[in-house]
C-alpha cells in the first residue's frame, strides 16, 4: 500500500489534478455544438460587415439635394424609377430627380446617399410625396462599418456564447476550432446506494454524486458518462472501468476512498498508477489521483458535500483548463459573517453561505458536516477558513468564492 505523503495544500493538490488533465485536441466544430467551448485560434474575417451600403429603414432612396426643404407643408414629389427589394442583386443607379422603393437590407443604388422611411411619404408606387428632409448618409447601412474585411473578429481564448457564435456565422464562418469537450466517466461505488426512483431498501441510501458530478461536467461543457455505480467489489469495478477507458479523457470516481474495510476504489487502484493523500482541507480531505491504464483518474471522497466540493476545488479548474480558459478561479469577495465558527486548525475549511452582490454580511448556512446536501443546495458562496485559523467570530471579515 501507498504510503500517505504529507497532506497536500489544496492548491498544490488543485495543481497536481490541472497538471493530470492532459488539453483537449483542437479541431473545427460546427458553429451549434461550439456553445460555452473556447476558440483556440484567432478568427480573420473573409468579408466585409455590412457586405454593401444598403438601407437601414423600409422606404425610398435618393440623393438628398433632391428632397432639401421638404416638409408636410412643401412636400416633395419624386417619380419612382424602381424598387429593391431586399436580395435584389441588378440595382440600377438612381438618377438625378428620381427616387427608387427600397426595403430594409436591400442594396443602395448608385448614385443614392440617403433613404426617406416610408413613414414620411404617402407610400406612393409612380410618384411619391415625401413630407421630409433629410441629411446625407441618413438610414444607409456602409459597407465594413461593422468588420472591415481582414480584421480578426474573434480572438483566441475567447469563450463562444450567443454573440461571438452568431457573429461568425455572420461572417459566413459555419465551423470554429476549439478545444473539444472532454469526456468524462462518472463512477461511484457503494453497495448502500440505489438508483433514485427505485424503492429504498433499509440502510440504504440514494446514489446522488453521480448526478450532482454529471451535471457539473455538463455545466461546463463536458460530456459526462454515468456509468452504473458498482458495489464495493474490486473486480466489478476495474471491469466496469476497463470496458469504458478508451472513450474518455478522465474518470472521475466518488466513495470508497477513506479508512474503512471495503474501500473498493482505493484497493482497486493503490499501487496501480493512482496514489492516495491527504488534503488539508475540509471537506474532502480523502483524495486519489494518478493515470490507471492510459486513464487519468480523480477519486473523490463519497460524502455529497466532500465530492461537490472536491469537484469544484480540483476538478473544475482542471477541466477549464484542459478546454483552454485562462480565467477558471471562480470570483471572489470578503463579507462579515453573521455567525461565529470554528474550523479545524491545519485545514483550509469550506463552509456554505449565502450573499448577495453588495452586501456587506455573509449568512453561513448549515454546519461544516459533509453530509448537508441540503445546506449546499441553498448556499451561492463557499466561506473559506484558512488553514491558520480555528474560530471567527460574528463580525469578522471572511473570504468567499462566489458560486454563481
Ligand atoms: N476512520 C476514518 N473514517 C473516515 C475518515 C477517516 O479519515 N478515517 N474520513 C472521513 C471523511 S473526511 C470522508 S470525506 C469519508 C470519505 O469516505 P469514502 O470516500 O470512503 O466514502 P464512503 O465511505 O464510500 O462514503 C462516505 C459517505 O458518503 C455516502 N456516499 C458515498 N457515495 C455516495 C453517492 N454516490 N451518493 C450519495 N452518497 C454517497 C456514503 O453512504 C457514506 O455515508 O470518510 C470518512 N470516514
Ligand atoms: O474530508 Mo471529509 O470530506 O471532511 O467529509
Amino acid at each position: 500500500m501507498t504510503v500517505a505523503r504529507r497532506g497536500l495544500t489544496p492548491r498544490e493538490y488543485r495543481q497536481e489534478i490541472v497538471d493530470l488533465v492532459p488539453r483537449l485536441p483542437v479541431a473545427p466544430r460546427p458553429l451549434g455544438r461550439c456553445v460555452g467551448l473556447v476558440l483556440a485560434e484567432d478568427v480573420v474575417s473573409g468579408v466585409s460587415l455590412p457586405p454593401f451600403d444598403n438601407s437601414a429603414m423600409d422606404g425610398y432612396a435618393v440623393r438628398a439635394s433632391d428632397v432639401a426643404g421638404a416638409s408636410a407643408d412643401q412636400p416633395v414629389r419624386l417619380p419612382v424609377a424602381d424598387d429593391i427589394p431586399a436580395g435584389r442583386v441588378d440595382v440600377r443607379p438612381l438618377a438625378p430627380g428620381t427616387t427608387q422603393r427600397i426595403m430594409t437590407g436591400a442594396p443602395m443604388p448608385a448614385g443614392a446617399d440617403a433613404v426617406v422611411q416610408v413613414e414620411h411619404t404617402d407610400g406612393g408606387t409612380d410618384v411619391v410625396r415625401i413630407d421630409v428632409s433629410v441629411t446625407e448618409r441618413t438610414h444607409v447601412r456602409f459597407s465594413g462599418e461593422d468588420v472591415a474585411v481582414g480584421t480578426v473578429v474573434l480572438r483566441a481564448g475567447t469563450v463562444l456564447h450567443a454573440p461571438q457564435l452568431g457573429l461568425a456565422a455572420a461572417i459566413g464562418v459555419g465551423e470554429l476550432p476549439v478545444r473539444r469537450p472532454p469526456r468524462v466517466l462518472v463512477l461511484s461505488t457503494g453497495s448502500e446506494l440505489v438508483a433514485p426512483g427505485e424503492p429504498l431498501p433499509p440502510g440504504h441510501i440514494y446514489e446522488s454524486n453521480s448526478v450532482f458530478l454529471a451535471a457539473a461536467v455538463q455545466e461546463i461543457g463536458g460530456e459526462a458518462t454515468v456509468l452504473r455505480f458498482v458495489p464495493d467489489d474490486v473486480d466489478a469495478f476495474r471491469s466496469t472501468i476497463a470496458a469504458h477507458a478508451a472513450e474518455a479523457d478522465l474518470l472521475i470516481t466518488s466513495g470508497g476512498v477513506s479508512a474503512g474495510a471495503y474501500e473498493v476504489v482505493k484497493d482497486a487502484l493503490d499501487g496501480h498508477g493512482v496514489e492516495f493523500v491527504r488534503v488539508a482541507v475540509q471537506p474532502g480531505g480523502p483524495q486519489g489521483r494518478g493515470v490507471f491504464e492510459g486513464l487519468p483518474v480523480v477519486t473523490l471522497p463519497g460524502n455529497p458535500v466532500s465530492a461537490a466540493l472536491s469537484f469544484e476545488l480540483f476538478v473544475r479548474p482542471a477541466l477549464l483548463t484542459a478546454l483552454g480558459h485562462t480565467g477558471v478561479d471562480r470570483a471572489r469577495t470578503r463579507a462579515k459573517t453573521t455567525v461565529a465558527m470554528s474550523s479545524p486548525s491545519g485545514r483550509v475549511q469550506y463552509r456554505r453561505g449565502c450573499h448577495d452582490a453588495g452586501q456587506v454580511e455573509v449568512v453561513p448556512v448549515g454546519g461544516p458536516g459533509s453530509h448537508l446536501l441540503a445546506s449546499f443546495a441553498a448556499s451561492n458562496c463557499l466561506i473559506e477558513i484558512p488553514a491558520g485559523v480555528d474560530r471567527v467570530e460574528v463580525g469578522d471579515e471572511v473570504d468567499l468564492v462566489l458560486l454563481d
